[in-house]
């Protein structure tokens, strides 16, 4: 065995709670190998805020995975963002596991998680044993999300007993759309009792993290203090644990109105717009290919 020199026995010093072990952390720690649930629970005792983002396919998930990003959900919006589709309505269990195969190929440090599409799993919980099963054997995720507290409670349990970890996702559930609208949830005593009841249901479950989608932050915050599991918000104010955008929204791609919690950081559609026009003068006005790019 090799002998540990001063400076390498000096890391394994414990931490102490005036000075958190910033190497461990979730986003800007020093870790290598893939994020598991167990690492987004740690990061919740430690009080540590992180991020995630959606991701469909492996170029652009391989990206995020260099840039630190710890976590990212291949989500149903791939319906409206790399299918074309209106809503998530339509997406199937078969594009979920397409999609989530290449991102679990393009990164090799985020936890990657599968959001079970529309009818996968509201026929019970055999139903969403069997599309999940699907989705981390063909797949590779490391998670689930499906929407609803209460009424998805069953398929929660059946899913953490059988060894797969769930998020889930209350608020603004996109996959209710033709029932509730795209609209704020939880405004009111009574429908913020429901979502914080909702909350401990998941939790009580064995959910190992909730999204808070379009819910009044005030609400959002309380749920955050009441749990031990950390909360992740899409439109839910600044208290969650984590936040969550789509990434075509968070990179100017989507176009179109954005919903009012989206913050743009690149404009990404307009670099697209001027690179293909700046293509299509070159190839009509004679530019491209230069000699340089042509064999001989
Ligand atoms: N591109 C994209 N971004 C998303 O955030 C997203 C999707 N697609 N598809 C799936 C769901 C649907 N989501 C949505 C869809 C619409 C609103 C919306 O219309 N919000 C309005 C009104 C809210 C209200 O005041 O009640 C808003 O201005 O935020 C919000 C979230 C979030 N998800
Ligand atoms: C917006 C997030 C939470 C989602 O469910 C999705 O992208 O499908
Ligand atoms: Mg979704």
């Amino acid at each position: 065995m090799t002998q540990l020199s001063a400076a390498q026995k000096s890391t394994e010093v414990p931490a102490s709670p005036a000075s958190p072990d910033s190497s461990k952390a979730l986003y800007g720690g020093k870790g290598t190998r893939r994020i598991t649930v167990r690492d987004i629970t740690a990061a919740k005792e430690r009080g540590e805020k992180w991020p995630m983002l959606t991701a469909y396919d492996a170029m652009t998930a391989s990206v995020f995975d260099e840039a630190g990003i710890p976590v990212m959900l291949v989500g149903d919006s791939a319906g409206n963002c790399h299918l074309g589709y209106e809503t998530t309505v339509p997406v199937t269990l078969d594009q979920m596991a397409m999609l989530s195969a290449a991102v679990v190929r393009g990164t090799s440090r985020a936890l990657i998680v599968g959001d079970l599409p529309f009818g996968s799993y509201q026929e019970g919980p055999v139903q969403a044993l069997r599309s999940a099963t699907r989705l981390v054997k063909e797949a590779g995720v490391g998670a689930v999300k499906l929407e609803g507290g209460e009424r998805s409670l069953a398929q929660t349990e059946l899913l953490v007993q059988s060894g797969i970890p769930v998020m889930s996702h209350l608020g603004l559930t996109p996959q209710s759309v033709n029932t509730m609208g795209y609209r704020v949830q939880g405004r009111g005593d009574e429908a913020a009792h429901r979502l914080l009841n909702d909350a401990k249901a998941a939790q009580d479950a064995g959910a190992f993290a909730v999204v808070l989608e379009l819910v009044p932050a005030e609400l959002a915050a309380e749920v955050t203090r009441s749990l031990h599991i950390p909360t992740v918000g899409i439109g839910a104010g600044a208290e969650c644990d984590a936040q969550v955008l789509v990434w075509t929204d968070m990179l100017g791609l989507t176009g179109g109105k954005m919903p009012r919690f989206v913050k743009q950081y690149a404009d990404l559609r307009g670099v697209m717009t001027d690179a293909a026009r700046a293509f299509a003068d070159d190839v009509v006005g004679g530019a491209f290919p230069a000699a340089e790019h042509a064999v001989h």
